[in-house]
């Protein structure tokens, strides 16, 4: 039986790594696949991951079908046994019913991934609809990690250093590898405490070097 799978995790917790070893995996096998992705830090029409890895891929803008695409292609004559779906979160919840259509009246595997929740901690509509209708979902075992060691499980936002919580829901970006000076809009993957209390690692290090008060009434 298809599926419609969810892969997600905070950004740079591999989730595109995973993406094109699923699709590694399953094309060595002979299965023949579509990969999909929408706003790549790459550019468009590629997938990318951190760790070098990179495929071409076809960019789905708003208007984009997913059932009108598969349905159209295997009347062609055309096969597709899966999809692999990157950045799902940027997906509309009108394309992520027609992945689970795909998948219960064309038998076709569908792999999606992408963050659940934005800067703010707010769902992405995409990500939403994906929790609402998967088969199944599935965190990253590999864990990004806030500065303090814990499990990161919110992505924060900087503009020029500083973490913000309002804004464009949609703002291509990396994580800031405590870039010096910082990029204008950058990510820090952050645990839940740390976000709530907008303590980023360049906060939490000014604090800490910041000088003790004199002891003076
Ligand atoms: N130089 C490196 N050496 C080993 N692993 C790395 C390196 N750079 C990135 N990674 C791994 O790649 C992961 C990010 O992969 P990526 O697929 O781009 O993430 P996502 O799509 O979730 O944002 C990091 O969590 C880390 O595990
Ligand atoms: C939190 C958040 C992220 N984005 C963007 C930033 C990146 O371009 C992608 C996530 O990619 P990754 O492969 O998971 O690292 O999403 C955004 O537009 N808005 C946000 O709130």
């Amino acid at each position: 039986m298809a599926e419609l799978h969810f892969f997600t995790g905070t950004m740079d917790s591999g989730k595109s790594t995973l993406a094109l070893q699923t699709n590694h995996n399953h094309a060595a096998r002979g299965r023949v696949g579509r990969i999909f992705t929408t706003h790549d830090r790459a550019g468009a029409a590629v997938l990318s991951s951190r760790l070098g890895l990179t495929h071409d891929a076809l960019e789905v803008d708003a208007d984009f079908d997913f059932w009108k695409y598969v349905v159209d292609t295997l009347t062609r004559g055309g096969r597709i046994d899966y999809l692999i779906c990157d950045e799902a979160q940027f997906y509309a919840p009108e394309q992520i019913d027609q992945l689970a259509k795909v998948v219960d009246e064309l038998q076709i595997d569908v792999f999606a991934f992408g963050i659940l929740t934005d800067f703010r901690t707010a769902l992405f509509p995409g990500s939403a609809r994906l929790v609402e209708l998967a088969d199944r979902m599935n965190v990253l075992q590999v864990e990004a990690l806030c500065w303090c060691g814990k499990r990161a499980t919110h992505n924060a936002r900087t503009e020029n250093g500083a973490m913000v919580v309002e804004g464009e829901v949609i703002v291509v970006g990396d994580v800031d590898q405590a870039d010096e000076p910082p990029a204008d809009v950058a990510y820090e993957v952050l645990c839940r405490q740390h976000h709530r209390r907008r303590l980023t690692a360049a906060r939490a290090k000014a604090v800490s070097l910041a000088p003790e008060p004199l002891p003076f009434g």
